[in-house]
């Protein structure tokens, strides 16, 4: 039995307790927002997981060390724009080589920055590690089978991260390809965005399926202008988080798309989704890295203009159907 903390109690930090104190582990849960965590203890339920009932023994708090003291493992899972201050807020009580598994899809918009890259520069005696794939917490939470993929440079931080959290119902691989894992699970939320307007729209599924294969093209693109592998953008972080964000009803960035293509403002959608909603904030981050490394994200731009330029969504969608013409890219040489 491993002790736990996980930092934030949103959707994803719950559902990771229910799964970690299903594994039999003490699970210890934080939130920012006391009475957030209050109204957890008392009920036993997340407002946004309905029919989820949290199995007994989580311990809730608001209190920072209590809920990083003689942990094994902190799960850092707050949205991706309070990390760096949940970092800041974890400094006094973090001890020499506290793992800490970053969950927490997105890129900082102002140091283009990953999330283990802000949690190493706040906290450097912490060991980093990340944990990403096709895992939406409405289902995790529920018990529904779900894989991801553990990274760490190190291939032991990775197996521990991977045995800590298999069970039955989630399978767990390990990867050494950090940044590989980051870039794909930042910037497949951009692309959800992209996806969950052409359905705003009415465009069928000969459009969504086009967005994720283009999509992905722009992602493996800029990630390994990066320093990310190929094969990871092909797998469970990369691919795989793509489909299920790009397809699932409970995608928070598909629906947020939804209502934008429906006409409804950037602020508009944000506040109805209730959420957080990270493509937003990755949007610029993209848009900032496909400059700096020099890569074509014909989609990430479009999703930039309809979000922040007022650019109306149909006509972002017509003109990426009216770019010149290309080669689909092909290793094999013209005859
Ligand atoms: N929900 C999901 O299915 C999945 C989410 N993720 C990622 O997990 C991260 C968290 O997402 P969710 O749990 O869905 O978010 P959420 O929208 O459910 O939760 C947001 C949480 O932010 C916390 N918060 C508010 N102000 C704060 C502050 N100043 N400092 C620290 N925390 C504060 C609140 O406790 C609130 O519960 C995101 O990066 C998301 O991409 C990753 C995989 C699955
Ligand atoms: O990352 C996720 C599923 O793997 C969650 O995606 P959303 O934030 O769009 O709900």
């Amino acid at each position: 039995m491993e002790k736990i903390g996980i930092i934030g109690s949103g959707t994803w930090g719950t559902a990771i307790a229910v799964l970690l104190r299903n594994n039999g582990h003490e699970v210890t849960l934080w939130s920012a927002i006391p009475a957030e965590i209050e109204e957890m203890a008392k009920t036993r339920t997340h407002k946004n997981l309905p029919g989820v009932t949290l199995p007994e023994g989580i311990i809730y708090t608001a209190d920072l060390e209590e809920a990083m003291k003689d942990k094994n493992l902190l799960v850092m899972a707050v949205p991706s724009v309070f990390v760096r201050s949940t970092a800041q807020k974890m400094k006094p009580f973090c001890k020499e080589g506290q793992l800490i598994v970053d969950v927490a899809k997105g890129i900082e918009e102002n140091t283009l920055d990953t999330m283990t890259q802000i949690i190493k520069e706040e906290l450097p005696m912490a060991e980093t590690a990340v944990l990403s794939g096709p895992s939406h917490a409405e289902e995790v939470s529920r018990g529904l089978p779900t894989l991801c993929v553990a990274g760490s440079r190190k291939k032991n931080v990775a197996e521990y991260v991977q045995s800590t959290f298999i069970s039955p119902v989630f399978r767990v691989y390990t990867s050494p390809d950090v940044l590989g894992i980051e870039t794909g699970a930042a910037l497949k939320n951009v692309v959800a965005l992209a996806a969950g307007i052409a359905d705003g729209l009415g465009y069928g599924d000969n459009a969504k399926a086009a967005l994720i294969t283009r999509g992905m093209a722009e992602i493996a693109r800029l990630g390994i202008a990066m320093g990310g592998k190929y094969q990871t953008y092909t797998g469970l972080s990369g691919i795989g988080d793509l489909i299920v964000t790009c397809a699932s009803m409970h995608s928070r960035n598909r629906r947020a798309g939804i209502l934008i293509g429906k006409g409804y403002t950037m602020e508009e959608a944000m506040k109805e989704v209730q959420m957080v909603v990270e493509g937003v904030y990755s949007a610029k981050a993209a848009r900032a890295l496909a400059k700096k490394y020099n890569v074509s994200m014909p989609i990430v731009e479009e999703v930039n203009q309809v979000l922040f330029e007022g650019k109306p969504a149909k006509e972002a969608v017509a003109d990426l159907m009216l770019r010149d013409k290309r080669i689909e890219h092909s290793d094999l040489p013209w005859e």
